[in-house]
């Protein structure tokens, strides 16, 4: 049995009437894409304490309990909320952000939240970014647009950071934006884990067609939006209007396609349009957690058809990525950051690009609060919580790769069979270092240092261990790399 469909009535110009079970649902949808977006981390420390208090002249009235969290949550997440909310209530002006204590969103829709003289209105710029859709899309006058999810401004190109492990999604995606529906490339199917740019890239695909092209029927929307148009239009008997709008595009793109996995019905819709599409020679691009092939619970039809174009990884991150989005982010927020405290993050913050930048925005509200900047003294502390949810293992290959930054020799010492004293030395420090700071044997460690004896190991622990007692200055020198790698 498929999920009831978000049927939220048509709006007025003033108020959009929305019945209370519906509203509270789509509030509940709309934290819920929050939470995904930004991660948990961020999630929990500025938007959790939001509430719904209700609709009031077309304008969804949102509380927070104090003046700071309300300033925040507007100026960090006023956009993308109001673009949520404007995507699940279709006609709604905009948000109006207000200091109140908590107020559910109850029957009385319409009932304003406790008013208060701080109110803050996002309303809709002029032009929202939505993609153009043809009067053929619009079906008849009855507001065609309000299905495709608006574009997130950030999510362009020019924001996307290339590295690795995304440059051939993002090669193909360029591709694409450059020209659309050339054989080969149809469908474009964007895989990766969480949080690694396929929703950024999809957004980044279509801003660059409707610069090209600002009429160019574009199409955006998750596979979870598909399916509840898709039983809404079945509810309503208007499954033709579906059909004609959906296959008046001319790029479609169907984000989170895991989705449908067993929702069999709209499997089979979503089967129908994709051929319709890529028989009329229109583009589609679509995006899951998994390849084609690993996405089980799809028909085999349908996931043959999904792997007829190209199908692009978006790889985990690396280090050197994760430290090029970060001094991206912070150079596009204007912060000053010192480079180690950006290390620092790209280092242990590994998972995925989301929670990065939810650590940053943490560092950047820090310093903007306290007016003091960050330092790698008091970063580990403001994040404290984030790096302990991070918190990874050192590896032997982590310590051997510090150990030969810092005496500035090439990683392929670590394990080569050259003995002279510039490279045996910081070697034997590795070693120890290795003995140190993770659970691994002696053999262990020799092994990864071109297969030496464990013996070999064992004498330089107790090298390292003499010499630290007898030359103060080496003591502190390995006592800072060993500092460097535990934050
Ligand atoms: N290479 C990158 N350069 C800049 N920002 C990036 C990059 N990759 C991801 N991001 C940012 O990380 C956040 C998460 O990315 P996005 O939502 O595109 O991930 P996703 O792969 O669609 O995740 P999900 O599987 O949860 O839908 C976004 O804010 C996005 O801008």
């Amino acid at each position: 049995m498929e999920t009831a469909p978000d049927d939220f009535s048509r709006p007025g110009t003033e108020a959009v009437s929305v019945a209370a079970g519906d509203l509270a649902t789509a509030w509940a949808r709309i934290r819920g894409r929050l939470r995904q977006e930004v991660g948990d981390v961020e999630y929990r420390t500025w938007l959790r304490q939001m509430t719904l208090g209700g609709i009031e002249d077309g304008t969804a009235l949102v509380s927070l309990p104090t003046r700071f969290l309300r300033d925040w949550v507007r100026d960090h997440y006023g956009d993308r909320l109001r673009l949520l909310v404007q995507a699940e209530m279709p006609g709604l002006r905009g948000v109006e952000l207000r200091v109140a204590s908590a107020r559910p969103a109850t029957a009385e829709a319409a009932a304003p939240a406790a008013e208060m003289p701080l109110a803050e209105s996002l309303l809709a710029p002029p032009a929202p970014p939505v993609p153009a859709m043809p009067a053929a899309a619009a079906g008849n006058g009855a507001g065609g647009n309000e299905w495709v999810a608006p574009l997130d401004p950030r999510y362009t190109f020019d924001t996307f950071v290339v590295g690795k492990p995304n440059e051939f999604a993002h090669a193909c995606a360029r591709r694409v934006a450059e020209a659309p529906a050339v054989a080969g490339f149809n469908p474009l199917f964007l895989y990766g884990g969480v949080g690694l740019g396929k929703t950024h890239l999809m957004h980044a695909i279509a801003w660059a067609l409707r610069e090209g092209n600002p009429q160019l029927p574009v199409a955006y929307m998750s596979a979870e939006k598909f399916m509840y148009r898709f039983i809404a239009a079945l509810r309503s008997h208007n499954t033709t209007e579906f059909k004609t709008q959906l296959r008046s595009v001319q790029v479609l793109m169907v984000d989170d396609l895991q989705f449908l996995i067993g929702k069999d019905n709209t499997q089979e819709e979503f089967f129908h349009t994709f051929n319709a599409l890529i028989d009329a020679g229109k583009q589609i691009i679509l995006s899951a957690d998994k390849a084609p092939t690993d996405l089980s619970g799809i028909e085999d039809r349908l996931r043959t058809r999904l792997s007829a174009g190209i199908v692009a990884d978006l790889h985990a991150t690396t280090y050197e990525l994760r430290l090029s989005i970060l001094q991206a982010k912070a150079h596009d927020a204007g912060v000053e950051i010192p480079p180690r405290v950006l290390e620092l993050l790209a280092r242990k913050i590994a998972s995925n690009v989301r929670d990065l930048e939810g650590a940053l925005n943490r560092i950047v509200a820090h310093a903007q609060l306290f007016g003091r900047p960050i330092t790698l003294e008091t970063a580990p502390e403001v994040l404290a919580d984030i790096l302990r949810s991070h918190d990874r293992k050192l590896s032997i290959d982590d310590i051997q790769r510090k150990v030969a930054e810092h005496y500035n020799m090439r990683l392929t010492e670590m394990a080569s069979a050259r003995r002279s004293r510039a490279v045996a030395r910081p070697r034997q420090v590795a070693m120890f270092l290795s003995k140190q700071l993770t659970q691994r044997s002696l053999p262990e460690i020799g092994r990864k240092f071109g297969n030496r004896d464990h013996t070999t190991v064992l004498h330089a622990v107790n090298k390292v261990t003499e010499l630290m007692e007898a030359d103060a200055a080496f003591a502190e020198e390995v006592t800072l790399i060993r500092k460097m790698l535990e934050t």
